[in-house]
């Protein structure tokens, strides 16, 4: 059995993810961080870090960009692993949660996508960046997305860049609606109601073009890698790990 604590389990995430531990005989919730605590749970809930009096094999967080550094390196000092999905995080805080897991030995994984529909589309599109430099990602999420362009695209332009042999020529960088340019891959940021998360990366060649795009129509497409990830964070090496594709 392994026992889990989820920073932000009142939100949208944390909701999904403790419905589905409730149904997973190998995995328990045994408490829960959340700012305003209200809902009845059947584990505890704390509003704030210092109020806690449970510990856990893994702090699974799902929070807001400012406050997952501060869960995690809670976490990794009161001996549990994590695993990470808010998005947002910056690469000082990465490197700092890096050297604590090592200093700790403990095992840290950020996650910028569980869905594994959006896992084999960065693959795909790291695979088609070698033959194809030109490329834009195309990302839509639901309007009360804090951060803009999302973890995954942030991730899928990082692969992309890596992957390829030459930047293409970037003329366009100051135009607004040319989107923002991470890692010399422009990025476009939609927000609209109704959706719950996509992404499409397009390439394009002399006389020809290939398109990679994946859909999560809803948030159960996240739950598989989630459960994948909590149960395997502890065989990864004690550092931090960014991705799912170690795992697969
Ligand atoms: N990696 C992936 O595959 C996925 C990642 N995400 C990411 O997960 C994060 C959460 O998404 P979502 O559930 O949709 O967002 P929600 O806004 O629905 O949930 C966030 C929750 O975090 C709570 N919160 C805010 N500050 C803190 C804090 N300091 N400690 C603990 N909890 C806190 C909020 O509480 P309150 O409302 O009271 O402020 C809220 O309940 C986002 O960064 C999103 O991008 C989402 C889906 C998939
Ligand atoms: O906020 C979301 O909803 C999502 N956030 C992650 C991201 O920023 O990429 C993952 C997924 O797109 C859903």
């Amino acid at each position: 059995m392994t026992e889990v604590f989820i920073g932000g389990v009142l939100g949208k995430m944390g909701r999904q993810v403790t419905a589905m531990m409730a149904e997973t005989p190998d995995l328990t919730v045994v408490g829960g961080l959340v700012p305003a605590a209200a809902a009845p749970t059947a584990f505890p809930v704390f509003a704030q870090l210092d109020q806690i009096d449970v510990t856990a094999d893994v702090w699974v967080d799902f929070t807001i960009p400012t406050a997952a550094r501060a869960n995690a390196e809670y976490a990794l000092t009161h001996g549990m692993d994590v695993v990470i999905g808010t998005s947002g995080l910056t690469q000082a805080d990465e490197t700092a949660l890096g050297e604590l897991a090592q200093a700790k030995g403990k095992h840290a994984l950020i996650v910028p996508n569980f869905a594994i529909s959006a896992v084999l589309m960065m693959q795909f599109a790291a695979k088609a960046a070698k033959y194809f430099p030109d490329a834009e990602v195309v990302e839509v999420h639901h309007s009360d997305k804090l951060d803009a362009p999302s973890g995954t695209a942030r991730a899928t332009a990082k692969l992309i860049s890596q992957a390829r042999q030459h930047a293409p020529l970037a003329p366009h960088q100051d135009a607004p609606a040319r989107g923002e340019w991470l890692d010399d891959v422009p990025v476009h940021a939609l927000r609209l109601p109704g959706y719950v998360a996509q992404e499409e990366v397009l390439f394009g060649a002399t006389g020809e073009s290939l398109s990679i795009k994946q859909v999560s129509f809803d948030r159960s497409s996240f739950m598989a890698g989630v459960a994948l990830a909590v149960r395997q964070v502890a065989k990864l090496p004690a550092a931090l790990t960014i991705g799912l594709d170690s795992l697969l």
